[in-house]
């Protein structure tokens, strides 16, 4: 019974043949998994295992077939920013290897070393009508129920800066592992007079406790990778270089545990956020059109836009 969560219907499967099935059953009918969530939908592998259909190249994907592990490298130069098309194509990548059966873990890194991920794209937020933000936000709150709520073991190898946006990612996965020497992380959003949403500040609350997490929002902190190892914020560091191989180590380590147990156990305690953020979508996506597109917002944003630029 403890081999792998396929989805809902595996998961019926294991149950009917198991002598525990009733504790098991118990346990989903309390937990009542929602309609997007990794341990309900049916997996949709293709026949050979190979996965990832997207026809652009922003997000490259690679599956060592014995293991079961995925690399996912963000390839979107200069910076990998998160524009409509890398949140696409990342969402639809996190549910390809979600769907397929014989992939038990992601890593996810990026292509070009020294930045992991410059966060959300700003011109995608910049001057943009009210509907294009909104559904520019509709992507990224998709994209971020997918890793986050994912029964694969995640882990964000960073090898790079991981301002915002990137940071968003790496805390999305179950274990960060970053790059030593200068490169930063944090939660930055009201340096940009922005701020990070109710899912967002959430999960930065429940890595590094709420005190910490309290006065990183606030201020809107950037991290060294020692300062964030030493606050939790990232669980492991490594010369660049050795990130990903880290990283690799780690996730077998990982994948001793039996995968039923780890990935329930991981949902139980993930799902009142997947929850929340499921039941107050719109209510946040208007917030985010309404504040985004705010004139002192907009001129923020076009300010951090000319330092950005001038550095
Ligand atoms: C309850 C209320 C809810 C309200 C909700 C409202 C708002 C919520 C939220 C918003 C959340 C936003 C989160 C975000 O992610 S905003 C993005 C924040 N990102 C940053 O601040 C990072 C900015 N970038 C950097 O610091 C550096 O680029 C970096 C350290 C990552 C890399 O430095 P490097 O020297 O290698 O590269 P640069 O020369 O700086 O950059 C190259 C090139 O790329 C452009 N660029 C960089 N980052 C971005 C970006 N995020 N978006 C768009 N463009 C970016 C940069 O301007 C350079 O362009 P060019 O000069 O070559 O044209």
């Amino acid at each position: 019974m403890y081999s792998f969560i396929l989805g809902n219907e595996s998961i019926k499967m294991a149950l009917s043949v198991s002598a525990g099935g009733r504790v098991w059953r118990k346990f989903f009918k309390t937990f009542n998994f929602g309609p997007n969530s990794a341990l309900k939908r049916f997996p949709t592998c293709t026949a050979n295992g190979r996965l990832y259909s997207s026809s652009s190249d922003n997000v490259l994907v690679s599956k060592d077939e014995k293991s079961g592990i995925a690399t996912v490298r963000m390839n979107n130069p200069p910076v990998n920013s998160l524009n409509s098309a890398m949140l696409v194509s990342l969402r639809s990548c996190f549910e390809e290897l979600e769907n397929d059966k014989s992939c038990r873990a992601l890593i996810l890194t990026s292509q070009k070393p020294k930045v992991f991920c410059a966060g959300l794209d700003i011109l995608e937020i910049y001057r943009k009508s009210p509907d294009y933000v909104a559904q520019f936000w509709e992507k990224l709150q998709d994209m971020w129920l997918s890793l986050y709520g994912s029964r694969l073991v995640t882990m964000a190898a960073i090898n790079g800066h991981s301002p915002a946006g990137g940071c968003l990612l790496s805390l999305a996965c179950d274990y960060r592992i970053m790059a030593e020497g200068k490169f930063t992380i944090g939660l930055n959003e009201t340096q940009l007079d922005l701020v990070a949403p109710f899912w967002l500040r959430q999960t930065m609350v429940d890595v590094i406790g709420y005190r910490q997490a309290e006065m990183a929002l606030m201020i809107g902190a950037l991290y060294t990778s020692n300062k964030a190892l030493q606050l939790g914020l990232v669980d492991k560091l490594a010369p660049i270089e050795d990130v990903q191989t880290v990283a690799e180590e780690e996730v077998k380590n990982w994948l001793k545990i039996p995968d039923q147990a780890r990935a329930i156990t991981k949902m139980a305690s993930r799902k009142p956020l997947l929850d929340e953020l499921r039941k107050r979508k719109q209510e946040d996506i208007q917030t985010f059109r309404d504040e985004t597109t705010r004139e002192s917002v907009q001129i923020s944003i076009q300010q951090y836009l000319e330092k950005l630029k001038a550095k």
